[in-house]
C-alpha cells in the first residue's frame, strides 16, 4: 500500500507544483498589466482621473440597530445620504484646480478621496504620485512644537534624519514662525498652523498638492509668498486642488474649476469660464428670500438621500456613448457588490442585537411580575446577582455626567428621588435595569411617561436610593446595549450629530473687485 500513497503524493505534489507556477505566471500577468498603466497614466501626463466616483454616507451599525429596534429618533436627517454623485475628471501634470460649491458641497469629501483618507462607494479614483494635504491644523500634532512636527512629517515621507536636519533650517524659514517653532503647535494661532502646514508640505516636494482653504488664513505677504512657491511648485509640472471660498484666490491660483453642487458636478472647465457662472449662481441664491433659500437646501438634500445606485446607473446610460456606459456600468456593479459586502451587519452586531431583543423581552416579562430579570423578587438591600464591570456599563445610563448634569434630590409619593437625563440609545427597560428598578418603579415615578417614546434629553424621575448601583455593583444585564455602544463599527458612518450643513455661501464668495 504505502508505495500507491508515495505515487499519489508524488502526484499531488507536482500538480500543486503546477498550479503554482500558474498562479506566479498569473500574479506577474497582473503585475505587467498594471505597471502598463501606470506607465501609460504617466505618458499622458495624466494626474488624477475620477471616474463615475460617488460617496454614499450610510448610518452607522448603532443607528441601523436602532432603526430595526424601533428605538430613538429616524427622520430624513438620518437617512442614508450621497455626499457625492457620478462625480468625473480628469487632472493633468501642471494644472492648478480649484475646487469651489456651497457649503456641504462635497469638496473635503472629493479631497480625502484623492488623499486616500477616504473610500469611495461607486466608481474609479487613479492617482499618479504622492500626495501631501495642507489643511488649517490637519495633520499637526498639537502637542509636539512647531520643530517636531516637521521632524514627524518628514520622517513620515520616508526622509532620513540627515535630509531632515538639512532641510530644517529652509521650513523654519520660510514658517517665518522664529521662536515659536519651539514652542508647542497649541499656542498657535490658525494663521501660524497655516504657515507651518504649507512650509512642510511645500518643502516634501509631493507630485499632487491639496490646500484646503488653508491660505485663506494666512497675512497677505505670506499668502503672497506662498503664491509664488506654488506657481514655481507648477511650473515643475506638479498638480495643485485649491479648496477656497475667495473668489480671488481661486481666479489668480487656477486655471481650471470643478464646481460641486450638492454632490455632482455641475461644472468643471477653464477658470475663466466656470468661475463667473458660479458667482452668477452665488448673486442668485443671495437674492432669495430666508425662507427660499432654506426650500432649495432641503430639496437639494432631499435629492442627495433619494439618491441610488439605479439613479447612477440610468445616468451613465443617458449621459455616455455605448461603449464607455458598458464599462462604466460593470465598473459600478463591482464597486456596489464591494461597498454591499461592508454596510452589512456584522454578525457581531447580529448577535448582539438578538441579544438586545432577548433582554427586552424577559425584561419585560420580569417587570410585569414586579420581579428582576432573573426572577429574583426585587427587595431593598438585596445585591444584585448579574453583572459586568462598571466600564461596561453604557456611558449613556450611567455616566458621570449624566449623574452630575441630573441630580436634583426631591421627593414624590415619599420616596427619596433624582432627576435622570435621558442619553441617547436610552430605553426604559435597561435604564431600570441598571439603577436595579423595574419598569413598573420608573412608570409609578413617571405617571405621564409613554416608555416608547422616550427621547435624549428628556429628564425622568428614578428612586434616589438605587441610583448609586451602577457603581457599588457589578451589573452586567445591560452588556448587550454597552456592547453595542462600544462596538468597532466601520468608518464612513453617518455623524449623526453633524449639524445640518450650512449651506448658506460664505461672504467671501462674493465676487471681489480686483
Ligand atoms: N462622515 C460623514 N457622515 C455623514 N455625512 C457626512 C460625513 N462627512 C461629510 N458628510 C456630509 O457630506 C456632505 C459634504 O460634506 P463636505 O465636508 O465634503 O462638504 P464641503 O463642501 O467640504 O463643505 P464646507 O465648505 O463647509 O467645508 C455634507 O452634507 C456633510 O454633512
Amino acid at each position: 500500500m504505502s508505495p500507491v500513497i508515495k505515487q499519489d503524493s508524488g502526484l499531488k505534489n507536482l500538480e500543486l507544483k503546477n498550479l503554482e507556477l500558474k498562479n506566479l505566471e498569473l500574479k506577474d500577468l497582473e503585475l505587467k498589466d498594471s505597471e502598463l498603466k501606470d506607465s501609460e497614466l504617466k505618458d499622458s501626463g495624466l494626474k488624477v482621473r475620477g471616474r463615475l466616483i460617488s460617496k454614499k454616507f450610510e448610518l452607522s451599525q448603532n443607528e441601523k440597530l436602532k432603526e430595526l429596534l424601533g428605538i430613538g429618533q429616524t427622520n430624513q436627517e438620518m437617512k442614508d445620504f450621497w455626499a457625492l454623485r457620478n462625480v468625473n475628471f480628469e487632472v493633468y501634470d501642471g494644472e492648478a484646480i480649484g475646487v469651489v460649491g456651497l457649503n456641504g458641497s462635497g469638496k473635503s469629501t472629493l479631497l480625502n478621496m484623492i488623499d486616500r483618507s477616504l473610500s469611495i462607494t461607486a466608481g474609479e479614483l487613479e492617482i499618479n504620485g504622492e500626495v501631501s494635504r495642507i489643511a488649517i491644523g490637519a495633520g499637526l500634532k498639537a502637542d509636539l512644537t512647531g520643530r517636531d512636527n516637521i521632524r514627524l512629517k518628514c520622517t513620515m515621507m520616508g526622509m532620513s534624519k540627515k535630509q531632515i536636519e538639512d532641510k530644517m533650517s529652509e521650513i523654519v524659514q520660510f514658517s517665518e514662525l522664529g521662536p515659536f517653532i519651539d514652542r508647542q503647535v497649541k499656542d498657535y494661532s490658525s494663521g501660524m498652523r497655516s504657515k507651518l502646514a504649507f512650509s512642510i508640505a511645500i518643502n516634501q516636494d509631493p507630485d499632487i498638492l491639496i490646500i484646503d482653504e488653508a491660505l485663506s488664513v494666512g497675512d497677505s505677504t505670506f499668502s503672497a509668498k506662498s503664491a509664488k512657491k506654488m506657481f514655481e511648485f507648477r511650473e515643475k509640472g506638479k498638480t495643485i486642488f485649491v479648496v477656497s471660498h475667495n473668489s480671488a484666490q481661486i481666479q489668480k491660483w487656477t486655471d481650471k474649476v470643478i464646481w460641486l453642487h450638492y454632490g455632482e458636478v455641475k461644472e468643471y472647465g477653464a477658470t475663466k469660464d466656470v468661475l463667473p457662472k458660479y458667482q452668477a449662481f452665488i448673486n442668485w441664491f443671495n437674492s432669495l428670500s430666508r425662507e427660499q433659500q432654506e426650500q432649495y437646501k432641503l430639496d437639494r438634500r432631499k435629492e442627495q438621500q433619494d439618491y441610488s445606485v439605479a439613479a447612477l446607473k440610468q445616468e451613465v446610460l443617458d449621459n455616455a456613448s455605448e461603449s464607455v456606459s458598458q464599462s462604466s456600468l460593470t465598473l459600478i456593479d463591482e464597486t456596489i457588490k464591494k461597498s454591499k459586502k461592508r454596510s452589512k451587519l456584522t454578525w457581531t452586531s447580529k448577535g448582539l442585537m438578538l441579544l438586545c431583543v432577548l433582554v427586552m423581552f424577559f425584561s419585560g416579562i420580569a417587570s410585569a411580575k414586579g420581579q428582576s430579570i432573573l426572577g429574583l423578587k426585587k427587595t431593598a438591600g438585596m445585591k444584585q446577582t448579574t453583572t459586568v464591570k462598571p466600564s461596561k456599563v453604557p456611558k449613556s445610563s450611567t455616566s458621570k455626567s449624566s449623574h452630575k448634569s441630573s441630580t436634583s434630590a426631591n421627593q414624590k409619593n415619599g420616596v427619596e428621588t433624582f432627576d435622570y437625563i435621558v442619553k441617547e440609545g436610552d430605553i426604559i427597560s435597561n435604564i431600570a435595569l441598571v439603577y436595579g428598578l423595574t419598569n413598573d418603579d420608573i412608570m409609578k415615578l413617571n405617571p405621564n411617561l409613554n416608555p416608547s417614546l422616550i427621547t435624549p434629553g428628556m429628564v425622568i424621575k428614578l428612586q434616589k436610593a438605587a441610583k448609586n448601583k451602577p457603581s457599588s455593583t457589578d451589573t452586567t444585564t445591560d452588556a448587550s446595549v454597552s456592547s453595542v455602544e462600544e462596538d468597532n463599527f466601520e468608518d464612513e458612518t453617518i455623524d449623526t450629530t453633524t449639524d445640518t450643513p450650512n449651506n448658506l455661501p460664505d461672504s467671501r464668495t462674493i465676487p471681489e473687485s480686483e
